[in-house]
């Protein structure tokens, strides 16, 4: 199912069709730094993302900076990723035209 805990395997075919996001946290979480033109670039994707989250109710670790968001996806109910976590990436990546 969606929040069942993927492995190695799995979780390495998932990160393959994704652009710009790599492994972290020892292979239980993936990592993607998005930079945008500026804060208010940013701030609008991220209030995008919010609602996406929501409406998967998963949600993103993530901090910014002025035009620079990091993002860290993890399912903390699954110890590791899952695929809620790829199809949550798939969504920014789209989100942000990266
Ligand atoms: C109760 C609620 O469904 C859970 O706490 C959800 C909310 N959002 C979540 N987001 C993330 N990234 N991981 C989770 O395990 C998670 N769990």
């Amino acid at each position: 199912m969606a929040r069942q805990k993927l492995d190695r395997a799995e979780a390495e075919k998932a990160l393959a069709g994704l652009d710009g996001w790599q492994f972290a946290r020892a292979g239980n979480a993936i990592e993607r730094r998005f930079t945008f033109r500026d804060f208010n670039e940013a701030f609008g994707f991220m209030a995008r993302v919010a609602l996406t989250a929501e409406k998967l109710d998963h949600h993103p670790e993530w901090t910014n900076v002025y035009n620079k968001v990091d993002v860290v996806l993890s399912t903390h109910d699954a110890g590791g990723l899952t695929q809620l976590d790829f199809k949550l990436a798939r969504r920014m990546n789209a989100l942000a035209g990266k």
